[in-house]
């Protein structure tokens, strides 16, 4: 199972997660409304970081995520928004980078809404649907994702803590397609701070 860290802002919390945890990604939050944004200075602080960056984004314009990818170094994209198969077709024309398209998940999903996606996102990522788009620390019902009919990979996020292992090690065995799952708010001291103890029992936990 591979793991992702997101909002992700301090130096020297970052250095330690790099030489902690070593998670198969680190998330900056470029989105301005959220507690755990990054502002163009902050991230320029963060260039020299080895761990492959994912930047978030919700409804940006494709011209400033273009420009984030290149000042910034990113592996991958993920669209947190409303971004239609349009605005990603145009995206993957653009970049070679990876992108994730979140499904915001309320009481059920609709399976079909997703399927002109398929074939230009590397993977979906499911996280419980809130206002603020996400950070909500809560969780939605992961049996929907049992009936999930495509092959994408797809990571897993929304309001998990260290009591969610077994939970998430049992969904692994019966839904192949689940890669990745996304670690935020339920590991922070305070928002953007991670606490590394935290991550380091889950991970050793789910990765032993
Ligand atoms: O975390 C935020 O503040 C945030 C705000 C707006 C859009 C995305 C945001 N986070 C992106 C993530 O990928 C989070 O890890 C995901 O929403 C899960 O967060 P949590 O429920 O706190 O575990």
């Amino acid at each position: 199972m591979l793991v992702k860290v997101c909002g992700m802002r301090e130096p020297e919390n970052i250095r330690d997660l790099e030489e902690k945890i070593q998670p198969d990604w680190m998330g900056l939050i470029f989105y301005a409304k959220s507690p755990r944004f990054v502002g163009d200075e902050k991230a320029q602080e963060l260039a020299e970081v080895n761990l492959p960056k994912v930047g978030v984004f919700v409804n940006e314009t494709l011209e400033n995520v273009l420009v984030k990818i290149q000042s910034f170094q990113l592996a991958a994209v993920q669209l947190h928004g409303n971004e239609s198969p349009a605005y990603v077709r145009e995206l993957k024309l653009k970049t070679d980078k990876k992108l994730w398209k979140v499904v915001s998940v309320g009481d059920s999903i609709d399976w079909e809404t997703l399927r002109d996606y398929v074939g230009l996102v590397d993977c979906f990522l499911f996280d419980t649907a809130t206002k603020k788009h996400g950070g909500s620390g809560k969780k939605f019902n992961w049996e929907l994702l049992k009936s999930y009919p495509f092959k994408v990979p797809f990571i897993l996020s929304g309001g998990l803590d260290e009591n969610s292992v077994e939970e998430l090690l049992q969904l692994e065995k019966e839904i192949p397609q689940l890669t990745g799952v996304d670690l935020n708010s339920k590991f922070e001291d305070a928002p953007g701070l991670k606490n590394i103890e935290k991550l380091r029992s889950f991970k050793n936990k789910i990765r032993p």
